[in-house]
């Protein structure tokens, strides 16, 4: 990163990121870099405007023309500050000895992107808070002298000595620590802790969070093999454990691959195609033609299903509530045996498409916290609250029930959640079957997942974690519907 080639105004041959305080200033004031500038602009529009860090900083860094080594330490300071906000946030309220919110908010996310660079990046805390400095300046002219002795403040001491002072090992609280030492809110480290039987396997877990995922491509069976689809790309390897997936190392925009063009392969995370295959490939006696996705889009498992189902004369019903999702659907299984419908999952014996006992397998990826793709979306952890989880739970039982209700007696139904919280995952398959007039019994899924895969459990139903397989937090579990 120090190593960036500078281009533009003031790059000086030799120099590393540093050398950007060399920029001539502009109008009497200095320059921002731009990569820094995109990094402060996507952060302030996620706390400001609710955005997305995935779909605002490409935008940014494409409209301010940023690219290579400049657009991956954009990338790295964006994300990076925001998903150690929570622990950031403790370093500079306490160097501040002021509340956060007691902080303008443009100089509350200048000062997080300062903190980053000097407790997590290598670069020279002189740059790290000089041009924090300078952004500030360009914010709030008046709040240059505090950011500076702030930041001046945190580079005082590096992370660990920060973590040892705020949260001393030893503590009485030891979820309060693990929370600033891996940056997620105590409600999620405690959710992670239940799930696991263990604070100390979910500190891991906790870690795992806070690494940029792999790309995963799914090739889709029948139309062409892991092997064909990993040698028309550069670096690319097989995965771990689905027979399906390729890694993608190289880096690019997947989007650009001719076969994902082609309908040939998907973008879909390994576990997301293990709990899909799962569904396909559990025993079923009598008919195996009608299979059901209650909860589609944007339509990554409906991929997988509907290329298994052409191999097997099955086709896929493929249902999404909301209007653009069920687009992208239609859109994501062109040229596979899915016919999509945009409805309510819970429809079923209402919708005539959605016939009560019409179908041999069901999927309800049901909506939920996403508390197992953290990895994926910076900010969420920050932005999910537990009051999240009420009516996300009633939601999923519901759903999981329309699901007993679509599937014929001796059919089998997968409930599949990217989240690992117990309240979305057990609890809600053991309420929704409690709940219901239709007898299901609990299948165990470990059978159908490769043999490989290790630390599936004692079953019957199996959780995946980064962590432990290097995939998101899936959750599976299979019913069979007895009557
Ligand atoms: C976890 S996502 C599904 C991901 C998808 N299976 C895939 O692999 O790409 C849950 C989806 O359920 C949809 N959804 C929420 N409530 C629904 C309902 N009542 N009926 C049908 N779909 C619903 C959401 O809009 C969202 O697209």
């Amino acid at each position: 990163m120090r190593s960036a080639p500078r281009r533009g105004p003031g790059a000086r041959p030799g120099g590393g990121r540093d050398d950007r305080l060399a920029r001539p200033p502009r109008g009497g004031r200095p320059a921002i870099d731009p990569a820094r500038e995109a990094a402060y602009e996507a952060v302030a529009a996620v706390h400001r405007d609710d955005a997305y860090a995935n779909l605002v900083l490409p935008r940014l860094l494409r409209e301010t023309g940023v690219s290579g080594r400049d657009a991956a330490f954009a990338t790295e300071l964006t994300y990076g500050t925001l998903r150690q906000t929570g622990t950031l946030d403790a370093i500079v309220a306490a160097a501040a000895d002021r509340a956060m919110d007691r902080i303008d908010p443009p100089v509350r996310d200048a000062l997080r992107i300062g903190a980053y660079q000097l407790l997590h990046m290598r670069v020279g805390a002189h740059a790290a808070v000089a041009t924090t400095v300078d952004l500030v300046r360009s914010l709030v002219p008046g709040a240059a002298g505090f950011a500076n002795a702030v930041l001046r403040r945190v580079g005082e001491s590096d992370r660990a000595a920060w973590l040892e002072r705020l949260a001393p090992p030893g503590s009485t609280d030891p979820v309060a620590r693990a929370a600033l030492a891996h940056a997620h809110p105590q409600w999620i480290v405690n959710a992670f802790a239940d799930a696991l039987g263990s604070l100390d396997e979910a500190e891991l877990a906790l870690d795992a969070d806070n690494l940029p995922p792999p790309v995963h491509l799914c090739a889709r069976p029948g139309l062409i093999t892991p092997a064909e689809l990993a040698t028309s790309l550069r670096g690319a390897t097989a995965g771990r454990y689905s027979p399906f997936t390729v890694v993608l190392t190289g880096g690019g925009d997947p989007g650009s691959i001719p076969a994902i063009r082609e309908g040939l392969a998907h973008v879909q995370d390994e576990g997301s195609q293990l709990v899909a295959a799962a569904l396909a490939g559990a025993g079923l006696d009598g008919p195996d033609e009608r299979w059901l996705d209650l909860c589609a889009g944007p339509g990554g498992k409906a991929g997988l299903l509907g290329a298994l189902a052409a191999q097997r004369g099955a086709h896929v019903t493929a249902v999404e509530v909301a209007h653009h999702r069920a687009a992208l659907v239609a859109q994501a299984t062109r040229g596979l045996p899915v016919y999509t419908i945009n409805a309510d999952g819970r429809d079923v014996g209402k919708d005539q498409d959605l016939p009560e006992r019409g179908f041999d397998r069901v999927l309800v990826d049901a909506p939920c916290t996403g508390l197992g793709a953290l990895r994926r979306r910076p900010e969420a952890r920050w932005r999910r609250q537990p009051s999240d989880l009420p009516p996300l739970t009633r939601l999923q039982r519901e759903l999981l029930q329309a699901a007993f209700r679509a599937v014929r007696p001796g059919g089998v139904v997968a409930y599949v959640t990217c989240s690992p919280h117990q309240a979305e995952t057990s609890v809600s398959v053991t309420e929704a079957a409690r709940r219901s007039s239709i007898e299901v019994d609990l299948v165990d899924a470990r059978p159908y997942l490769p043999s490989a895969l290790p630390e599936v459990g004692t079953g019957p139903t199996v959780q995946l974690w980064p962590h432990r397989h290097g995939t998101d937090a899936m959750f599976v579990a299979l019913l069979r519907r007895t009557a």
